[in-house]
Parts: C-alpha cells; sequence; structure tokens
C-alpha cells in the first residue's frame, strides 16, 4: 500500500502533552479540513509530497531513530484519510504511535484506535472556518474523542486559541467535553495560542480568561508551539 507523504523528520514535539518528547514525524498530504490558520497548508493538496509504500516508510523511519526516540507521530495533512495505510503499518512495526487529527472522521479512528498510543484531536472553532458546518464537525470530534476513552489511549483536546476567540465559546466547548465524553478525569484540554506569538503581544491576559473559564470543566494547559520557539521543524 502506497501513500502521499510530504516529509519524514526528527523532532521534538512542540505541541500538548507529548512536548519535549523526541518523534519522528510522518507527515501525510491532504485535508478535508481548511484552517485558516493552518501552518501547513501545503499538505492539503492530496498529492503534494512523495507517494510511498509502508515498507519505505519504514526504511525511512530507520534512518533517523535517535538513542532519544519516544514515538511516531502521524500527523499532516489529515493522518486520519491515510487509516488503512497506517493499520499496515503500524501491524507490521510495533511502534508507540501519536495521531494528530483533526477529528473529523470517527470511523477512520476506529480502524486503527487499537494500534495507537497517544491521540492529540483538535477542536476547531467557527472562526477558523474549517468546514461549512460546524455543529457537525464538532460532533465529529466528540466521538472521536469517546472512541479513543472507550479504548483507554492517553488522549488530550487541543483549541487553536485567537486574540479574538470568545471565552464563553471555550467554556461550551469545555462544558459539551466534560458532560459527553463518559471519563474525563486524564481528558486534558490544551489551549494553543495561534503562532506567530507577536500576535498576542498586550493580549495575554485574555489567555489567563480563556483558561480559567476551560477550567471549570476540565484539566487545562495553556501552551504555545515549542518547536517555532526552539526554531526546530
Ligand atoms: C498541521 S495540523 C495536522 C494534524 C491535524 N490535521 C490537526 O489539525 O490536528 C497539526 C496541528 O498544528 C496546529 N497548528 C497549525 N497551524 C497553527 C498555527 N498557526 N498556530 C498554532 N497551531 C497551529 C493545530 O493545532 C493542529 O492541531
Ligand atoms: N516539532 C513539531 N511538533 C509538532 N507537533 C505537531 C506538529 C504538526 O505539524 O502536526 C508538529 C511539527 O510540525 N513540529
Ligand atoms: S485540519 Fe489540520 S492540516 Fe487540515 S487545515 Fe486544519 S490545521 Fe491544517
Ligand atoms: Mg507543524
Amino acid at each position: 500500500m502506497k501513500a502521499h507523504i510530504s516529509e519524514v523528520f526528527s523532532s521534538i514535539q512542540g505541541e500538548g502533552t507529548l512536548i519535549g518528547r523526541r518523534q519522528i514525524f510522518v507527515r501525510f498530504s491532504g485535508c478535508n479540513l481548511k484552517c485558516n490558520y493552518c501552518d501547513t497548508s501545503k499538505n492539503q493538496d492530496p498529492l503534494y509530497g512523495e507517494e510511498i509504500s509502508v515498507d519505505e516508510l519504514f526504511e525511512r523511519v530507520n534512518e533517523i531513530i535517535t538513542p532519544d526516540f519516544h514515538s511516531i507521530s502521524f500527523t499532516g495533512g489529515e493522518p486520519l484519510l491515510h487509516a488503512d495505510f497506517i493499520r499496515e503499518f503500524l501491524e507490521k512495526h510495533n511502534f508507540k504511535a501519536l495521531i494528530e487529527t483533526n477529528g473529523s472522521l470517527p470511523k477512520e479512528l476506529a480502524k486503527i484506535v487499537d494500534l495507537i498510543d497517544y491521540a492529540s484531536v483538535d477542536i476547531k472553532l467557527p472562526e477558523h472556518e474549517a468546514s461549512s458546518n460546524w455543529d457537525d464537525l464538532f460532533g465529529c470530534e466528540l466521538e472521536s474523542i469517546k472512541i479513543l476513552r472507550d479504548e483507554g489511549i492517553n488522549t488530550y483536546s487541543k483549541v487553536v486559541v485567537m486574540p479574538s476567540t470568545k471565552v464563553d465559546l471555550v467554556g461550551y466547548i469545555a462544558s459539551r467535553i466534560a458532560r459527553e465524553v463518559p471519563d474525563t478525569s486524564n481528558l486534558s484540554m490544551v489551549i494553543q495560542p495561534v503562532s506567530p506569538l507577536g500576535l498576542w503581544a498586550d493580549e495575554e491576559r485574555k489567555l489567563f480568561r480563556i483558561s480559567e473559564k476551560a477550567g471549570e470543566y476540565l484539566d487545562v494547559l495553556v501552551i504555545p508551539q515549542v518547536h517555532k520557539l526552539l526554531k526546530v521543524r
């Protein structure tokens, strides 16, 4: 089986609760959403990058394994557009794996949930203009989180916030997750300020207010994209 992959690289995880872990990133091409903040928008093109096989990917990964290697991050684009490829890869090669998904494809997620170890589910906001129907998308994201929790997967939700983001909207999303996902005792919400961080000049108080509101419902962390601060890939 083959998939369009734009890059396979080793770096330090710069987002979410695995921050600091040395990972090998497998970036798939193609995305079914169009977030207006996306820093990888070239990957929205399904033909971007090279079409490689599972065995070729294994070779590429093996060439860049380092002593501090923790896990593979399947990202993109939207990695779950390639669920069958990921399944074949993980059935053949037993790596610890993080899936970095937009949560919009719960049926695809269900195909691989038994083979992954960590999951990041990005909750898109209406202001991101990711898709034409926000309610449907949020429903899929909730369904994805439930599938992951049912399987006992170490999961966090992540919300990219802008200086313009409404505090009460983040509160509404956190309250829906707390109410509709059976066990949120260790389901953190990562508040991720949109990059470039210069956008947040004189707006820092807003991050505190968003964190406090989300904290009424879920365990919350405010974490910027650290790899961009470290100026690593
Ligand atoms: C490029 S996407 C690929 C995986 C998946 N499609 C998703 O949206 O999670 C990975 C993550 O990058 C983050 N991201 C992309 N552009 C960003 C930006 N300008 N500022 C902050 N985070 C950003 C989003 O949080 C997203 O979850
Ligand atoms: N270092 C680093 N960490 C990341 N975490 C999520 C990323 C992504 O683009 O999905 C990413 C990325 O592109 N680089
Ligand atoms: S879902 Fe992820 S890859 Fe797709 S446009 Fe949004 S941030 Fe970019
Ligand atoms: Mg990135």
